[in-house]
């Protein structure tokens, strides 16, 4: 299967501290997976490198086989790049519709072009953001929420709103960075359902860090664990959870990492 991102040897320092250590990783066109390992591995980091947010000391990055090494943030967004954020608090005063339809559409530049020479088309576009966006609160099982402020919406819920915001756009692949922290039973079920939906019918890739082993047993083939910065091993969730170097890193050799 077709690569959609490949980290290859890259190295990242904070001063003095070794952070990423000459880390190669692969994730495949398609598939959902995980990102795990002990706190201070090295995850965070190299989401944000991957993700254009941190430049890299060196190594590359490819997005589906292009070098996208050091490429800014938004510049990545366009190539159907995305990560999720927090909803940002100047957005938190805005409906959760609003918060979809603001989501920037793929071609700015050509949109300002429009909005002088065309402003029937803008029109007509504005309407088709609306469509889309109430297309996207019924996917994520929002709608009884779109018109309530996105700052008055519950943990889970800003969580399916920042998913739901990657659906406005074209995106090839998402990154999921820790979704589960502080979300309940109930909305964890809905997000892990709609993460799958969108791999299954609109073939989103994922890659998700995730602390939630449950959420990593039910959602990701395969699971990549980092340890010290390089990947230490990769396999299903079960290989994960039965290699002993695994459990040795979590806890230490005397506990189960299944426990
Ligand atoms: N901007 C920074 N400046 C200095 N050190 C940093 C910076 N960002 C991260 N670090 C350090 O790099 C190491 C890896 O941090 P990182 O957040 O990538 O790990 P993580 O695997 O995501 O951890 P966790 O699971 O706890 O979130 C840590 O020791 C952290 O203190």
């Amino acid at each position: 299967m077709a690569s959609m991102i490949d980290v290859r040897h890259v190295n990242k320092a904070f001063g003095g501290l070794k952070v990423i250590n000459d880390c190669s990783l692969s994730v495949e066109a398609g598939s959902i997976t995980g990102l795990i390992g002990p706190n201070g591995a090295g995850k965070s980091t190299l989401f944000n490198i991957i993700a254009g947010a941190l430049p890299l000391d060196s190594g590359q990055v490819l997005l589906e086989g292009e070098e996208i090494t050091n490429r800014p943030a938004n510049e990545l967004f366009h190539k159907g790049l995305l990560r999720t954020f927090q909803i940002a608090h100047e957005f938190s005063h805005l409906t959760a519709l609003e918060n979809l339809m603001m989501v920037p559409p793929a071609q700015a530049g050509e949109n300002l072009f429009n909005a002088w020479l065309k402003p029937g088309r803008v029109r007509h576009e504005e309407e088709e953001v609306r469509r889309r966006a109430l297309e996207v609160i019924d996917f994520i099982g929002l709608r009884h929420v779109r018109n309530e402020l996105a700052g008055n919406l519950s943990g889970g819920q800003k969580k399916l709103l920042e998913l739901g915001r990657t659906m406005m756009t074209d995106a090839r692949v998402v990154l999921l960075d820790e979704i589960a922290a502080g979300v309940n039973r109930t909305l964890l079920g809905d997000l892990v359902e709609n993460i799958e939906r969108l791999n299954r019918e609109m073939g989103y890739t994922f890659l998700v860090i995730e602390h939630d082993m449950d959420m990593i047993a039910r959602l990701c083939d395969p699971v990549i664990v980092l340890a010290q910065g390089s990947v230490m091993v990769e396999g299903t969730i079960e290989e994960i959870q039965n290699n002993p170097e695994v459990i040795e890193a979590y806890f230490g050799a005397t506990h189960d990492a299944t426990a």
